[in-house]
């Protein structure tokens, strides 16, 4: 019993001293000239199993952290885009990737605490798109859940079928043809007038130089020169002449014109670009077809209400910045009805304000603008024929505004180009579009007009087309923004009973057509 302890305790001693012979490189030196001794050659083989021992347990180490970190990579890639995906309205599932807690009833608006952080609150998250055709599920109604395909990256543009049921289309039809629609804004003037908006001018270089600067610093910069090109009213400048002037622009070491370098472009430019005609161009239409508007506050319609809700949860932004935006637009166009490509959103400048923050900004001497970081549009009716949405630059990598008009056709005139556009979306009773309007600013607030989000409507050839545009307002000045719900806030909490009489947005009826 000793005995045979005493033989394992040596033997144990043995092969410790072995194994750290074997990996630390100490063993005794054996001639090559003598037989291997008997014990020794079984020290061999136990040395080389303990070896081969440690070097399977760091492999398998090596192994296992690699099968965990590709196990927590799976699981990133799940939580981030299909089942957490899921943006809920009724509770049910979790919230979402952007971090905006989701659970609440569709029933009830999500409220938002007015005391939290500015910062804090004040954030505004984003839908990610992944990739065009990647697919991320919403759940928006009780007991459904509805799928939302991104469509393009530039901009980011999402659609989102059965949205609504035709139901609540054929409602929200209703109800605008109760309230009554009126003939859209920017439809041709009389022919007389038209003729009147056209004066040939002749400008000099400096007079120009004077219109193209916005902010008035004395400095063209790139963006006041598309933001010419981006307003149909100012057709002065040929495609031509503005690319000479962008190429200038990009050719100057500051990246922006001084009067004296605007002179020089001028002066190279083989077609004089400043005797062109003013205003309107004759026989040009923005769009045409009649609108309403649909208050979607305390008393409105449960549809609108629901509608709008919903339009909080797909959006996944705090519920204030809807609950105070725009009411909802419904449109009606009738055969032959088109609204060219625009921009839902203006670009802002120092002496623009956003007309839904007005009343927290210093605005008597300010441009009023719509600052619209979102549009989520909804198709009421399936078109019989024609009536798309066309995206005309969705996802051009090399577009330039100036290269918007090619071989003479104009690809924002939807009546002459629709079938040129890069996207086109049929009308499909109760689907709904969400497309960003602005970038990012890098900082979680919403940054300059997205040139991307350009969009327009094909003419429709036949049947009538029935759509709604629902606007997230919001002020590119974080701070004006902030300062507006409180005040707004304020207004309401030193008003009782104001909430149930009307409305409680001050500045609701105030909106911008297009
Ligand atoms: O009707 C469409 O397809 C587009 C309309 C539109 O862009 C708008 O009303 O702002
Ligand atoms: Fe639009």
């Amino acid at each position: 019993m000793d005995y045979s302890n005493r033989h394992i305790h040596s033997e144990m001693d043995d092969e410790s001293q072995e194994s750290m012979d074997a990996c630390g490189d100490s063993s005794p030196y054996v001639p090559p000239h003598l037989p291997p001794m008997p014990g020794r050659e079984r020290l061999q083989i136990q040395k080389s199993s303990v070896c081969s021992r440690a070097y399977f347990v760091v492999v398998m180490v090596f192994f296992h952290v690699y099968i965990i970190n590709i196990i927590g990579l799976l699981f990133y890639v799940h939580y981030n885009n299909s089942p957490a995906d899921i943006v809920s309205a009724d509770g049910d599932t979790s919230a979402s990737s952007s971090g905006v807690d989701s659970r609440l009833s569709p029933s009830d608006p999500p409220q938002q605490d007015p005391d939290l952080d500015v910062r804090q609150s004040f954030s505004l998250p984003r839908i990610e798109g992944i990739r065009v055709g990647h697919v991320q599920r919403v759940s928006l109604k009780p007991d459904s859940i509805q799928e939302m395909k991104t469509l393009s990256l530039k901009p980011l543009l999402f659609e989102i079928p059965g949205f609504l049921s035709e139901e609540e289309c054929g409602v929200v039809v209703q109800l605008a043809q109760l309230k009554g629609l009126m003939e859209s804004q920017a439809t041709v003037p009389p022919e007389d007038q038209e003729e009147e908006l056209q004066p040939l001018l002749s400008l000099s270089p400096e007079e120009t130089f004077s219109l193209l600067d916005l902010d008035q610093d004395g400095l063209l910069q790139r963006q006041e020169i598309l933001s010419h090109s981006r307003s149909r009213d100012g057709t002065w400048l040929s495609p031509e002449n503005l690319r000479q002037i962008l190429t200038g622009q990009e050719a100057s070491p500051a990246g922006v014109l001084t009067l004296e370098e605007f002179r020089h472009v001028c002066d190279g430019m083989s077609q004089h670009p400043l005797q062109q005609r003013g205003g309107t161009r004759r026989g040009q239409r923005k769009r045409k077809s009649r609108h309403t508007w649909l208050y979607q506050g305390p008393g409105s319609h449960h549809i609108l209400h629901a509608l709008r809700n919903r339009v909080t949860h797909l959006a996944r932004l705090p519920s204030p910045l809807v609950e105070l935006s725009e009411p909802l637009q419904v449109i009606r166009y009738e055969q032959g009805g088109f609204s060219h490509a625009h921009h839902d959103s203006s670009p802002s400048h120092p002496e623009t304000t956003c007309s839904h923050t007005r009343l927290a900004g210093n605005t008597s001497a300010h441009t009023e603008i719509s600052c619209r970081y979102i549009t989520v549009f909804l198709y009421l009716n399936s078109v019989e024929g024609g009536g798309e949405t066309t995206f005309p630059v969705a996802d051009n990598r090399t577009y330039e505004e100036e290269a918007l008009v090619q071989g003479g056709v104009d690809l924002t005139d939807t009546q002459q180009s629709c079938n040129r556009g890069n996207l086109r979306v049929k009308p499909t009773a109760g689907t709904a579009l969400l497309w960003y309007n602005h970038l990012s600013d890098g900082n979680g607030w919403m940054g300059e007009v997205d040139e991307y989000s350009l969009h327009g409507d094909c003419p429709v050839t036949r049947g009538v087309k029935w759509v709604a545009n629902s606007w997230v307002n919001v002020d590119p000045d974080h701070q004006r923004q902030a300062r507006y719900q409180r005040l707004v806030t304020h207004r309401q909490e030193g008003e009782p009973g104001r909430e149930e009489r009307e409305p409680p947005l001050p500045h609701s009826n105030h909106h911008q057509d297009l």
